[in-house]
C-alpha cells in the first residue's frame, strides 16, 4: 500500500471552500476524489473575483483541490444525473456542501443515494447543520465566526470586534467532516452499511470555543477580547521589544521563573501579585507592563536567542513571505513546487500529518473543469458514441 486512503473512492460536489478542503485533505492521503462540477461555469471559485496567476488560473482553487480529478455534470438533467449515480456505484463516500436543500433538488440527497449504495457514506457540511432552526439559511466563515462568539473574542479589549485572520470556520468544519467521513468509513468495515455525516461551519466555529465556553460556565460571565494574551494563563502573549514583538509563552511556573531568570528579574517571582498563574493573569496588564521595560532593551532577535537558550517557548510575529521563505518550514516540506500545465511552477502548502508507512502526498494539481470527464464516463461503462451524444445535449462538459 502506498497511500493509506488509496481504496477510498469520494465524490467531492462541493464548492468554495470548506467542502474542497475537506475533500483535499482525503486526496492528500491518498483517495481518488472526483470533483463533480456543474456544466458552463465549475466550482464558484474558479470565477470568483480574486487573485489570478499570469495565466488566468484561480489561485484559490488550485489551492484547495489538488489530489482530484475534475467532471463537468449537468445534475438537472436526467443524463447527468443518471451519470452521477452510476459513479455513485462505485464510489464510498459524497461530499456536498449545499445550502441545505438543495441536494434533494438535484436528486442527489442521502436518500436517494443511499437506495443506490448502501455502503455510501454521505457527507454534509452547511453553514448551521441540516436540522435545527438555522438550518436552511446559507452560510460563510464570517457569519459562523459571528453568531458562534469567535467575533467577541477576537481583537484588542475595547477594539472592534474581528474576524480570525484565517477562515477557522470553513476550515475546522472540513477537518471534522474528514473526521466524520473516516469514522463513518471504519464503522461501515465492521457493519457494512454507510451513513449521514453532518457538519456546519456554526458547530464547527462553536466546537473550537473550548476555553471561552468554559470562562462562561464557569464565571457565569461572557469572556471579552484580550489581544494576543490567553485567557487563563499569564504571560502568554506578545510583548514589546525594542525593534517589534516577540511572543512568549511561560505559562508554566519552571518556565516563568527561567523567563525571569534570562531577564534578570529576580524581584517578579517573588512578587505577590505574580506569585501564581492565578494571580498572574489577574495582575495581567501590570505584568505585561514589568516585562515590557525589560523586553523593551533589546531587540526581538537578541531576545528569542537569549530566551530559546533557556528553553522558554518564544517566537517573533512574522508575516506570510517570511514564514513561508524559513528554512524550517522547507525542512518540514510545508510549501511545494508543484508543476501545472499552464501556470508553470505553482506553490502549494505540504500536508501537516506525516505518516510514516504511507506517507501524504501530492500527486496532482488541481483539474481543469470537464479535465477527466471522459475517462471517468468510460470507466463507468460509456462508449464514445455515448459520450459524444452526452456532451452534445450538454449533460458534461
Ligand atoms: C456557499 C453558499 C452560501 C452558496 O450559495 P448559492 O450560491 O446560493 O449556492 P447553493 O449551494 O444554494 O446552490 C447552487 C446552485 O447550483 C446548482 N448546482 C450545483 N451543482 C450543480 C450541478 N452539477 N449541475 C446543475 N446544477 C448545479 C444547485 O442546484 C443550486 O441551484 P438551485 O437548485 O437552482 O437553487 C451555499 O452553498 C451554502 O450555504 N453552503 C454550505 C456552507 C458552505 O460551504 N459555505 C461556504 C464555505 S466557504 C467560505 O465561507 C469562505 O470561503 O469564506
Amino acid at each position: 500500500m502506498t497511500f493509506a486512503l488509496e481504496n477510498l473512492t469520494v465524490l467531492d460536489l462541493t464548492q468554495v471552500m470548506a467542502g474542497p478542503y475537506c475533500c483535499q485533505l482525503l486526496g492528500d492521503l491518498g483517495a481518488d476524489v472526483i470533483k463533480v462540477e456543474p456544466v458552463g461555469r465549475g466550482d464558484a471559485t474558479r470565477q470568483a473575483t480574486g487573485h489570478r496567476l499570469p495565466h488566468g488560473e484561480s489561485a484559490a482553487f488550485l489551492a484547495v483541490n489538488r489530489n482530484k480529478r475534475g467532471i463537468a455534470l449537468d445534475l438537472k438533467s436526467e443524463a447527468g444525473r443518471e451519470t452521477f449515480y452510476r459513479l455513485v456505484d462505485e464510489a464510498d463516500v459524497v461530499v456536498e456542501s449545499f445550502r441545505p436543500g438543495v441536494a434533494a433538488r438535484l436528486g442527489v440527497d442521502y436518500p436517494t443515494l443511499r437506495e443506490r449504495n448502501e455502503r455510501i457514506v454521505y457527507a454534509s457540511i452547511s453553514g448551521f447543520g441540516q436540522t435545527g432552526p438555522y438550518s436552511q439559511r446559507a452560510g460563510y466563515d464570517l457569519i459562523a465566526q459571528a453568531m458562534s462568539g469567535i467575533m467577541s473574542v477576537t481583537g484588542d479589549a475595547g477594539g472592534p470586534p474581528t474576524k480570525s485572520g484565517v477562515p477557522v470556520a470553513d476550515l475546522s468544519a472540513g477537518l471534522f467532516c474528514a473526521v466524520g467521513i473516516l469514522s463513518a468509513c471504519l464503522s461501515r468495515a465492521a457493519t457494512g452499511r454507510g451513513q449521514a455525516v453532518d457538519t456546519s461551519l456554526y458547530d464547527a466555529a462553536l466546537a473550537l470555543s473550548i476555553w471561552e465556553t468554559s470562562e462562561l460556565w464557569a464565571t457565569g460571565r461572557a469572556p471579552g477580547r484580550l489581544g494576543s494574551a490567553h485567557r487563563v494563563n499569564a504571560p502568554y502573549e506578545a510583548l514589546p521589544t525594542r525593534d517589534g514583538h516577540l511572543t512568549i509563552g511561560a505559562n508554566n511556573e519552571r518556565l516563568w521563573q527561567r523567563l525571569c531568570a534570562v531577564l534578570e528579574r529576580p524581584e517578579l517571582p517573588a512578587d505577590e501579585r505574580f506569585a501564581t498563574n492565578t494571580d498572574r493573569v489577574r495582575h495581567r496588564v501590570e505584568l505585561a507592563g514589568e516585562l515590557a521595560r525589560t523586553l523593551r532593551t533589546r531587540d526581538t532577535e537578541e531576545w528569542a536567542e537569549l530566551l530559546l537558550e533557556a528553553g522558554v517557548p518564544v517566537g517573533p510575529i512574522r508575516d506570510y513571505a517570511q514564514s513561508c521563505a524559513d528554512p524550517h518550514t522547507l525542512a518540514r516540506e510545508m510549501v511545494l513546487e508543484l508543476e501545472h500545465p499552464t501556470e508553470g511552477t505553482v506553490r502549494s502548502l505540504g500536508v501537516p500529518v506525516k505518516l510514516s508507512g504511507t506517507p501524504a502526498g501530492v500527486r496532482r494539481v488541481a483539474p481543469g473543469l470537464g479535465e477527466h470527464t471522459d475517462e471517468l464516463l468510460r470507466a463507468t461503462g460509456r462508449s464514445d458514441e455515448e459520450i459524444r451524444a452526452l456532451r452534445a445535449e450538454g449533460a458534461v462538459e
